[in-house]
């Protein structure tokens, strides 16, 4: 039989979390680290990582690696670079959640998981995935409830430079940023031209 389907989600329910509460109601979970336990919906199967001990902004929660690299995006995949997607590890890191108002970020550059605000025992991390991904490979509905949700999640390119004002991004992220904006001013730049340069355009011939 084929896996149940979330109304509002393409994705088998095992990838789409009906409500976030369900992994603090109703949920297995096994301890991984000395400071992090994987939950599981028992009603969904939606996992997720959730803190076993309190960490400061700017704490380093551990050092990751991979496990392989790819040239495409898989909704399990960290972008590090241009056609360079990894594979966390450890493997259960691939559980981190999404949330636009996120207490973890993926610092590509130090190989390290920072906090980045104050996080207690019990609460679910969740990293802002525009921070490293350009354009998903699987965008989704966005159900992390902040009161700042921004909808939908597809990567940065499709956020605008307000959306990502104030977040912490990665370094490969604020270098498509910069040409993506350069790119604008030069379209715009051109088509001034043109038009200027156009009969009765103002242009001086
Ligand atoms: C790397 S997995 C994270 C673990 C995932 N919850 C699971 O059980 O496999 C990424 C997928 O989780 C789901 N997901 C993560 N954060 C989400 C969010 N805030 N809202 C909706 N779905 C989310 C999306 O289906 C996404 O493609």
């Amino acid at each position: 039989m084929a896996p149940a389907v979330d109304a509002d989600c393409e994705r088998p329910a095992v990838h789409c979390p009906a409500t976030y509460r369900a992994l603090a109601d109703n949920f297995s979970s096994k301890t991984v680290s000395p400071w992090c336990e994987h939950r599981k919906c028992l009603t969904t199967g939606h996992n997720g990582i959730f803190a076993t001990t309190s960490f400061a902004a700017g704490d380093v929660l551990c050092k990751f690696g991979h496990s392989a690299i790819y040239e495409q995006p898989t909704y399990q995949t960290l972008q590090v670079g241009a056609s360079k997607h990894i594979l966390l590890s450890p493997e259960w890191l691939e559980n981190t959640n999404h949330s636009c108002d996120p207490n973890v970020f993926f610092n590509t550059e130090a190989s390290a998981l920072l906090a980045l605000r104050a996080i207690a025992p019990g609460d679910e991390l969740c990293f802002f995935y525009p921070s490293t991904e350009w354009a998903m490979g699987e965008p989704f509905a966005c159900r992390c409830g902040a009161a700042t949700c921004l909808g939908h999640v597809a990567g940065a390119s499709a956020l605008t430079p307000q959306q990502l004002e104030g977040r912490r991004l990665t370094p490969y992220i604020q270098q498509r940023l910069a040409e993506a904006a350069a790119a604008k001013a030069a379209t715009a730049e051109a088509a001034k031209a043109a038009e200027a340069a156009a009969p009765g355009g103002g242009g001086s011939g």
